[in-house]
C-alpha cells in the first residue's frame, strides 16, 4: 500500500494525475500538495474527488496539505509544480524560472521524504530532473522524470495509425532530451512484433514527418487548447502504477546516467531504464551509430543548460 503526493495538484496536470492515480488498488493515500493559501481550492478538490470516488468504487483517501510535514511517509511524490509555456515559448524558456521553484521543493522533499521515489514533470524536465536530484539530496534512483516516455507513446500513436492496428501492437522508444533534440530508437520499432524495416509497407512511412509531429505535439496542443493535460496526465500515471505496482517494466524516462549509455555521464536524460518499487535503473544498450551522434548532441544541450541553471542558483544560494 502506498501514500503517493501529488506537488502542484492545483495545477491543471498534478489535478488530473491526482484523480488518475487515485484509482490503482494499492493506492491507499492521494495527498494533495499546493502552496500555503490555496488550502481552500485544495480542499474542494479534495471533496471533489472523494465525490467521485464514491460513484465509482474507489477507495483511496485523500489527504491534502501545504506545509513540508505533509509531505512525511511519501512513497511516491510526484512533482508538477511550475510555470507551463505559452505556445510561441520553448521549453528550455522556462529553465531558470522553474529551476527555483523545483530547487524550493527539492530541498523539501529530500528532509521530509528523502526514502520516497520522486518523479519529476515541470519542464524542461531533464533539467529539472538534475535540479531535484542535485537539491534533494536523494539517491539518484530515487528521482527520475517523466523525459520522453509521453514522446515515446506520441510516436506510438503515430505508428498505430499509420500501420492500421492497435496502439497495443506497436512497441517504439524515443531517447534523449524531452524537446527538440530527441532521439527515435528505428531500431527498437516493432509492429505486431516485426522490426518495421521487414515490413512491406516501411518504405512509404514518413519517418521525418512523424518525429516533427511529436516534436511540435506539445505547442500544438497548447496553441490549440491552453495546455497538455491527458496525455502527460496518462503517461504519469503509468509510471506511478508500474512504481506501485512494482510492475519492473522498461520504458525511457529520464534519469542519471553513469556511463552505461554510450560513456556518457553525470546528467540526467531519457534512456532505457528499468522502473521497480525500488527505484528506477538505466540499462545499458547498444544504440545505432546514428542513434548514437543524436543522442550525444542531446546530451550536450541538456548538460549546457544544465550547467548554467545550476550555477546561477549556487550563486544565489551564497547571496
Ligand atoms: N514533462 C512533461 O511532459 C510535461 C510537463 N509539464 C510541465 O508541468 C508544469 C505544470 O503544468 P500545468 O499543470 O499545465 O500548469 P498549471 O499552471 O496549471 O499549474 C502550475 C502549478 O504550479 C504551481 N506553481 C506555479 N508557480 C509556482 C511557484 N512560484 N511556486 C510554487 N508553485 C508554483 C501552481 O500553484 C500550480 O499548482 C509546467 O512546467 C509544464 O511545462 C506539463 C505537461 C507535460
Ligand atoms: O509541451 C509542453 O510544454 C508540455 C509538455 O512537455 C508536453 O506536453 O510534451
Amino acid at each position: 500500500m502506498a501514500k503517493v503526493t501529488i506537488v502542484g495538484a492545483t495545477g491543471q496536470v498534478g489535478s488530473y494525475v491526482a484523480h488518475a492515480v487515485s484509482q490503482f488498488p494499492h493506492v491507499q493515500e492521494m495527498c494533495l500538495y499546493g502552496r500555503p493559501g490555496n488550502e481552500t481550492y485544495l480542499d474542494g478538490l479534495a471533496h471533489d474527488m472523494m465525490d467521485s470516488f464514491a460513484a465509482r468504487g474507489t477507495n483511496t483517501r485523500v489527504t491534502f496539505g501545504t506545509t513540508p510535514k505533509d509531505l512525511r511517509g511519501s512513497d511516491i511524490i510526484v512533482l508538477t509544480s511550475g510555470i507551463p509555456r505559452k505556445a510561441t515559448q520553448t521549453r528550455l524558456d522556462l529553465a531558470l524560472e522553474n529551476a527555483r521553484i523545483v530547487k524550493g521543493y527539492a530541498e523539501q522533499i529530500g528532509r521530509m521524504a528523502p526514502e520516497a521515489i520522486l518523479l519529476v514533470v515541470t519542464n524542461p524536465v531533464d533539467i529539472m530532473t538534475t535540479v531535484a536530484l542535485k537539491y534533494s539530496g536523494m539517491m539518484p534512483h530515487r528521482v527520475f522524470g517523466l523525459g520522453t516516455h509521453l514522446d515515446s507513446m506520441r510516436l506510438k500513436a503515430c505508428l498505430a495509425e499509420f500501420f492500421n492496428v492497435h496502439v497495443s501492437e506497436v512497441h517504439t522508444r524515443i531517447i534523449g532530451e524531452h524537446g527538440d533534440t530527441m532521439v527515435p530508437m528505428w531500431s527498437a520499432t516493432t509492429v505486431g512484433g516485426i522490426q518495421i524495416d521487414n515490413l512491406l509497407g516501411v518504405a512509404r512511412l514518413p519517418r521525418e514527418e512523424m518525429i516533427q509531429r511529436v516534436k511540435s505535439s506539445g505547442s500544438y496542443i497548447i496553441q490549440a487548447k491552453g495546455a497538455t493535460v491527458y496525455g502527460p496526465g496518462d503517461a504519469i500515471a503509468t509510471l506511478t502504477r508500474t512504481i506501485v505496482e512494482d510492475e519492473n517494466r522498461m520504458l525511457t524516462v529520464s534519469t542519471q546516467i553513469r556511463r552505461e549509455v554510450c560513456g556518457h555521464e553525470g546528467i540526467c536524460v531519457s534512456v532505457p531504464a528499468r522502473i521497480t518499487r525500488g527505484g528506477v535503473f538505466p540499462i545499458a544498450v547498444k544504440f545505432s551509430d546514428e542513434e548514437e551522434q543524436m543522442f550525444a548532441k542531446s546530451v550536450q544541450l541538456i548538460r549546457e543548460t544544465t550547467d548554467k541553471v545550476c550555477a546561477v542558483l549556487d550563486a544565489e544560494s551564497r547571496l
